[in-house]
């Protein structure tokens, strides 16, 4: 049987077009790909990026704090131009959306800047009403912002929103304590605004290590963002111009504006999974094997639709693997076990890889290597700030489990400690590495003693 193409990628965000750059340019497949919104996806137009930017430019106040500690007594941030801003941060987003553009056309791809539904096991119907069939097809349609379900919800934003403002709120309510409110938390305080932060736990950043949670939960208050923890929003309506907030506790404030940042679910809506028979988990994702083969073997999906670890570098280590196996004849799985991350957070970041404090004793004997102090660069300045250092090793094979950062730049640092600890490195191999003086890495290589040693599931803490 012939086909239009050997693979039609549905989605142009960072595992298809990984996926659909490689298999055409790299291994000369006839490739399709659908995109019906920005070529990039997620992370380029509405994600990391313009995230990142942003974080980037919340950061003037807290600069020049620090600079006014180190004798420059006028240094301040002097007022923030959002319109500024924006229309640069758009025009920096149409030149990624180019480069991307490019990638795709030089490797021979051919890119339908449309909505994409399946309608067979090899065939796609366009949002033109045009069918294409492919050998393979895969599905890389990422995620979207999933509502919780209270009334007046629709009046809030979603992080997608927060790059088109037409001007920044006076007063702004987030809701969540993940990975989207405390980054914009952090952002929008930083830029000035009026920023309540409402989440239903008692520390943010559920899922990462305690301890750097706790120093999270701390520096965002620090940084001036009202946090208020064991609340949420029960209800939403206008008022004025505004939008007045009913909480749990039966309490009511009014706000410019309100983020709702509550997860996000795969994005598989009206894509014709049903009627082609691929397998979904319950909360909608594809379900995949460790090949990302979907339950229809012509149908493959990667990224976050498949709801695996909802990072870019994992969708585009996914994409490429799956090229690599099915049109490289290399077969190459995904191993999602160790896999790195940071939040970013001002002044600090929190990053971490591997296991935290309370999954490692919750497997077995641990030893915790661990160090709060103020580095020497903000303590200078007359800050607060904490560090926090912690790697956390397995007693018998002396191999380090996982590693967490709480500090300026964690981001960048917990990349490096990813690849010993990928590679299986000993609390002994950290050891023998020389410091490099002054930073505020060199804790992880000059830690000798444990502070405390948990002896697993039916032991408790000692030291
Ligand atoms: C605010 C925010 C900040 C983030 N920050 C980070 C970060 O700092 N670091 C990090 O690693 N990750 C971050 N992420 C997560 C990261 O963006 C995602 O994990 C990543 O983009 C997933 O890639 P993907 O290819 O699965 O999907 P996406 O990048 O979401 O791409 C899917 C694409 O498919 C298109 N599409 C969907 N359905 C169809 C259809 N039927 N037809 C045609 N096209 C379709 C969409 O328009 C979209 O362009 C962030 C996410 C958000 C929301
Ligand atoms: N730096 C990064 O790598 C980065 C940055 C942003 C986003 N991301 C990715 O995007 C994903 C989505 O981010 P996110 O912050 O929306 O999700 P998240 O899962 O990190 O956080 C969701 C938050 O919403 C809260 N929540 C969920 N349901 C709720 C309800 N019914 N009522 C009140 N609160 C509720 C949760 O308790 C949690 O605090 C992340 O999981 C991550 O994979 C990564």
């Amino acid at each position: 049987m012939s086909f239009d193409y050997d693979l039609f990628v549905i989605g142009g965000g960072s595992g298809g077009v990984r996926a659909a750059r490689i298999a055409a340019g790299e291994y000369g497949a006839k490739v399709g790909l659908a995109e019906e919104s920005r070529m990039g996806g997620t992370c380029v137009i509405r994600g990391c990026v313009p995230k990142k930017l942003m974080i980037f430019a919340s950061q003037a106040g807290l600069m020049a704090e620090e600079m006014r500690g180190y004798g420059w007594a006028e240094a301040q941030a002097g007022p923030f131009s959002w319109e500024t801003f924006r229309d640069k941060l758009d025009a920096e987003l149409t030149r990624l959306e180019l480069i991307y553009r490019a990638g795709l056309s030089r490797a021979g791809v051919e890119v339908h800047d449309q909505r994409a539904t399946l309608v067979g096991h090899h065939e796609i119907a366009l949002a033109d009403g045009t069918r294409k069939t492919a050998r393979h097809i895969l599905i890389a349609t990422g995620g979207r912002p999933a509502p919780i379900g209270i009334p007046g919800e629709e009046l809030a934003m979603v992080s997608d929103d927060l790059f088109l403002m037409d001007r920044l709120p006076g007063r702004i309510l987030l809701v969540g304590g993940g990975f989207i409110a405390c980054e914009f938390a952090t952002i929008l305080a930083g830029l000035g605004v009026d920023t309540v932060q409402a989440y239903r736990g008692d520390a943010v950043l559920r899922g990462f290590d305690r301890e750097a949670r706790d120093l999270a939960t701390l520096q965002l208050s620090a940084v001036g963002v009202d946090l208020r923890l064991g609340l949420t929003p029960a209800a939403l309506e206008r008022s004025g111009e505004g939008i007045a907030v009913t909480f749990d506790d039966g309490s009511r404030e009014d706000f410019d504006a309100v983020l709702m940042a509550t997860g996000r679910d795969p994005y598989t809506r009206g894509l014709g999974l049903e009627a082609t028979g691929v397998a979904v988990k319950p909360n909608g994702a594809i379900a995949v094997d460790d090949w990302s083969q979907t339950s229809v073997p012509s149908i493959f999906a990667v990224g976050d639709v498949t709801d695996r670890i909802n990072l870019t570098p994992v969708a585009i280590r996914e994409g490429h693997s799956f090229v690599d196996t099915v049109f490289g004849a290399k077969p190459r799985k995904v191993d999602h076990s160790i896999v790195a991350s940071a939040v970013y957070l001002r002044p600090h970041e929190l990053a971490t890889v591997g296991l935290t404090e309370e999954e490692a004793r919750a497997q077995g004997p641990v030893d915790v290597y661990a160090t709060t102090f103020r580095p020497m660069r903000s303590m200078f300045a007359g800050s607060d700030a904490k560090v926090m250092m912690k790697l956390l090793v397995d007693p018998a094979t002396d191999r380090v489990l996982g590693c967490h950062i709480f500090g300026p730049e964690a981001g960048e640092m917990i990349q490096l400690a990813a690849i010993p600890i990928g590679m299986g490195a000993t609390k002994a191999q950290f050891d023998a590495t020389i410091a490099v003086h002054p930073t505020a890495a060199e804790e992880l290589v000059t830690m000798r003693t444990p502070t405390r040693r948990h002896e697993g599931p039916a032991g408790g803490a000692k030291g």
